[in-house]
C-alpha cells in the first residue's frame, strides 16, 4: 500500500504520479491520491479551530454570523455548480445522485440557514444581498469556472473536496455531545448523517472511476482544483474566525 493511503493528512512530500501509485498498489484510489496532493491543507481544513468550536459549543455568535452570511453565498454558488455537473455527468445514475444532493441543498439546507439567521437576528435583506468577501469570491470563481468551463472531472474534484472536508470534521464532532444552540447541533448533524456519508462515499467512487480514465496531464489539473479548494476551505475558516 502506498504510504499516503495510510496517513494522507500528514503527507509532506510530493507524491509520484497516480500511475506510479497504481504500479505499486493496483487498488490505490485516485481520491486518496488527491488528498495526498493537497498536502498539509487537508489537515488544516478538516482540523480547523472553527470546526472544533462548532462541536464544543464555544463558537462566538459574531463569528458564526459572519460564517453563515458568507456560507449562504457559497452554497448558492455550490447549487449552480451542481447544476453544471448534472448537465455534464455521463450517466443517469450520476445525474440522479447529483440532482438529489442539489434538491437537499436547496430545501433542507436552505431551511437550516433561514432558521439560523432568524435565531441570530440576521435580517433577510442582509443575507440576501450580502457581497461576498475576497475568499468567497475566489471560491465562487474556482467552483463556477471549473464546473462550468472545465471538465466534469475538474468540477467533481471541487465538489468532492468541499463535501469530504465537511464530512471529515462532521463525523469527528458528532462524537461529542451536541451543543445547546440548534444552529451548531444541526450543522454537525447535516454533515454526519448516514445519507451525507453515503453521498461523499459515492463522490469518491465517481472520482476514482473518472480519475482512472484521465491522462496524467488531466490528473494534474484535477489535483490542482482539489488542492486549491482545500486551501480556500482553510482561508474561509480563517477569515470568518478572525473577522478579517
Ligand atoms: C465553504 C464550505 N465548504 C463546504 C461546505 C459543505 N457543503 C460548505 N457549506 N461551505
Amino acid at each position: 500500500m502506498p504510504s499516503h493511503t495510510k496517513d494522507a493528512a500528514v503527507a509532506v512530500t510530493q507524491a509520484a504520479s497516480f500511475q506510479d501509485d497504481q504500479a505499486q498498489a493496483p487498488s490505490a484510489r485516485f481520491s486518496d491520491w488527491l488528498v495526498f496532493q493537497a498536502g498539509s491543507d487537508w489537515a488544516a481544513a478538516t482540523e480547523h479551530e472553527f470546526t472544533k468550536a462548532i462541536g464544543d459549543g464555544t463558537m462566538p455568535a459574531p463569528a458564526y454570523v459572519r460564517y453563515l452570511i458568507e456560507d449562504y453565498t457559497f452554497i448558492t454558488d455550490l447549487a449552480s455548480t451542481l447544476g453544471y455537473l448534472v448537465a455534464k455527468a455521463p450517466t443517469m445514475r450520476s445525474k440522479a445522485r447529483l440532482s438529489a444532493f442539489l434538491a437537499l441543498l436547496t430545501s433542507e439546507e436552505n431551511d437550516y440557514f433561514e432558521r439560523s439567521f432568524a435565531a441570530l437576528n440576521v435580517p433577510e435583506t442582509t443575507y440576501r444581498t450580502a457581497a461576498q468577501g475576497p475568499v468567497t469570491r475566489q471560491f465562487s470563481n474556482l467552483l463556477l469556472t471549473s464546473s462550468g468551463k472545465g471538465t466534469y472531472a475538474e468540477g467533481l474534484a471541487c465538489l468532492l473536496c468541499a463535501e469530504w472536508v465537511y464530512l471529515t470534521w462532521g463525523l469527528r464532532e458528532a462524537k461529542k455531545p451536541r451543543p445547546e444552540a440548534f444552529y451548531l447541533a444541526e450543522w454537525i448533524d447535516l454533515h454526519a448523517v448516514p445519507g451525507f456519508e453515503s453521498f461523499v462515499g459515492w463522490l469518491r467512487e465517481e472520482m476514482d472511476v473518472v480519475g482512472n480514465a484521465l491522462s496524467e496531464a488531466e490528473r494534474q489539473r484535477v489535483a490542482q482544483c482539489f488542492k486549491d479548494m482545500c486551501a480556500l476551505e482553510v482561508a474561509f475558516f480563517d477569515a470568518v474566525w478572525e473577522g478579517s
